[in-house]
């Protein structure tokens, strides 16, 4: 996956449509509430210099009038508890402007994840099949999951602390210079040392909590593989294998938290220390100051309660650079996928008839590597008739699938696919797959109801619609059997359906979809000869006028169809019906003769 495009921040910010609100509120009781904080140690300041102390009180006129309304300096001396209120109240204006912070900022936040993940699931749907065959399932999990969730994480929490980080740093710098240039330069000489400090340290960290994330995800996958092959663990005897497997990657999970914690120690311990250093540097100039008449006692009191509110946000602004780095690293990941090109129609692309001839001619197609998969080939499939497709494994049988449905497009120049003689590259890819119905030799089925498995393609189909076809997929009888029918849950949360059982599954949801052409994708290879007879009997009787398309490895399931194509290497090698391809020497007879038991010592594909 390769990041091109459009910049990452205005894809995330174009998620932000109509939750912006939101963060500016909460931007705003963030600087409220930062004022606030800075406010109480002034309330703490004049009670000593100005009402236990005899400095001048230097208010505007209205709070001048308040204070003489009360009787002056001796009315506040006689009621300190005016002072203890006014902190209060200062420390409640704080926790509303905290209260109402947070809830916007989750407002925000949340709505804006909550559209980066739709937005995400919507795009990975339409991305094209080859984009989803070239990356890994996981990758893609991760991406939508663990990376979104850093992205969340960063806006709900470090985007307010970011913020709140600058403005504490820069208020209480502002305000220590007022009140004393020399102190505050020598905060300002540690307050570098510091910032680097954590930075440099916090890069490291984050590289190991990149490795401790890796070797997370490492444990997780050896536990789920072993889990998915359970069977394949036991019946080779693997067990004590997969336990000294697992442990060891348990062992090396644990050590490098174990690591971690060691220099996390030293992080923080050494921080503390540093810390502790400028706070007592400015604790004995202070004193020495106020002791000199420099400054009052509650400026000295003011200057190391500001001091000690700028440690926290200078010792965090290192943490919150490297998992900004952090951030940045998922929000380039998200947006690589959001940067791929989804599958879309041409603006003129149509519908047509599809109870039409198919018609390959001299298509030629390739994947990604350089010799072409199949070459030359043109055939035509009369609407309504049975086509068979024989070949040897790897000769290209259901490329040809792919390249019918267009989950491959077929370049320029490189032969065509017509449908009553319009190119299908100018029919509409919805429209197109809706009306080839597809039944694969490995069928998927969700983790739900027999019966929501088969009507997927249309959820308000009545059960008696769903046993019929089942009926003619052969499965009802199978699927009566089980204790709740066809609401028996598949797969892991329920029963595990054979293999034969599956494909007649998918069979009966491919029918439903009443489609005017039906492929037949070696679908019938886990089905005895007996059943896959009865159902494609039962197929031509209640599908008369669809066109179907049988791909087969056995001869008995492609014998009866109107014209079988025998493909080898990508190449067609033959073309005709089942009486045409016996009566001449060829890889069809030589199956043949093998499947029938009559043979000689004929060459298979
Ligand atoms: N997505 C893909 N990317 C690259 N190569 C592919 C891809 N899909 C199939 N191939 C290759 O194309 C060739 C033809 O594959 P295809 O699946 O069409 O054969 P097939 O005749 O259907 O085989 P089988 O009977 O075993 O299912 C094979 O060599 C296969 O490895």
């Amino acid at each position: 996956m390769k990041g091109k495009n459009k910049l990452s921040y205005k894809i995330l910010f174009s998620y932000a449509d109509g939750l912006k609100k939101f963060l500016f509120i909460s931007a705003v009781a963030t600087v409220l509430r930062v004022f606030v904080n800075f406010i109480t140690p002034q309330v703490i300041r004049i009670t000593v210099d100005s009402v236990i102390g005899d400095k001048p009180m230097n208010f505007i006129s209205p709070i001048m009038n308040l204070i003489d309304s009360i009787g002056g300096r001796q009315g506040l001396r006689e009621n300190i508890w005016i002072s203890a209120v006014a902190v209060l109240i200062l420390a409640v204006i704080t926790c509303i402007c905290d209260y109402i912070g947070r809830v916007t900022i989750a407002k925000g936040s949340e709505g804006i994840i909550k559209n980066i993940r739709n937005g995400l699931y919507e795009h990975i749907q339409k991305l094209p099949y080859h984009w989803h065959v070239k990356n890994q399932t996981g990758d893609i999990i991760q991406r939508s999951t663990s990376d979104v969730e850093v992205v969340r994480n960063f806006i709900s929490t470090q985007l307010a602390e970011m913020f709140r980080t600058i403005m504490l740093i820069i208020v209480s710098l502002t305000l220590m210079f007022s009140m004393n240039f020399k102190l505050t330069s020598i905060v300002l000489i540690f307050v570098p040392i510091i910032i680097i400090y954590s930075s440099i340290f916090y890069g490291i960290l984050s590289r190991k909590f990149l490795v401790a994330d890796e070797a997370e995800g490492d444990l997780f996958s050896a536990a789920q593989e072993n889990l998915t092959g359970v069977r394949v663990v036991r019946a080779f005897g693997r067990e004590k294998y997969e336990i000294e497997r697992f442990s060891k990657k348990n062992r090396d999970f644990s050590d490098l938290w174990v690591k971690l914690g060691y220099q996390l120690g030293y992080y923080w311990g050494l921080g503390d220390l540093v810390t502790g250093f400028q706070v007592m540097t400015i604790i004995c100039v202070g004193v020495i100051q106020a002791s000199n008449g420099v400054i009052t006692l509650g400026e000295f009191l003011v200057f190391v309660s500001y001091n000690s509110m700028l440690a926290w946000p200078v010792r965090s602004f290192g943490r919150i650079l490297g998992e900004m780095s952090k951030t940045k690293v998922s929000v380039t990941r998200i947006c690589e996928v959001l940067n791929e090109p989804v599958e879309d129609d041409e603006p003129d692309n149509i519908s047509v008839d599809m109870n039409k001839d198919i018609e390959f001619k001299n298509v030629s197609f390739k994947y990604e590597g350089p010799v072409p998969v199949v070459s030359d080939i043109s055939f035509k499939i009369k609407a309504g008739t049975t086509f068979a497709i024989l070949g040897g494994t790897g000769s290209g049988k259901t490329t040809l699938m792919h390249l019918l449905n267009r989950l491959y497009d077929l370049p320029e120049n490189s032969g065509t696919i017509t449908i009553g003689g319009v190119d299908i590259r100018k029919i509409k890819r919805d429209y197109l797959r809706s009306n080839i119905g597809m039944v694969l030799q490995e069928p998927f089925l969700f983790s739900r109801t027999i019966k929501q498995n088969i009507s997927i393609v249309n959820p308000d189909a009545e059960i008696d619609e769903i046993k019929h076809i089942s009926e003619i997929a052969h499965v009802d009888e199978a699927i009566e059997n089980f204790s709740k029918g066809y609401d028996t849950v598949v797969g892991e949360r329920g029963v595990t359906l054979s293999g034969g059982q599956k494909q007649r599954v998918a069979i009966a949801r491919m029918l439903l979809q009443q489609t005017p052409i039906m492929v037949f994708d070696d679908s019938l290879s886990a089905v005895d000869s007996e059943t896959d007879s009865k159902i494609r009997s039962a197929l031509k009787e209640s599908r008369k006028n669809s066109t179907t398309i049988l791909i087969s490895h056995r001869i008995t399931t492609l014998m009866q169809a109107d014209m079988i194509l025998v493909l080898d290497k990508g190449k067609v090698v033959d073309l005709g019906t089942h009486e045409d391809l016996i009566n001449h020497s060829g890889i069809y007879k030589s199956i043949y003769d093998v499947q029938m038991n009559i043979s000689d010592d004929s060459s298979l594909s």
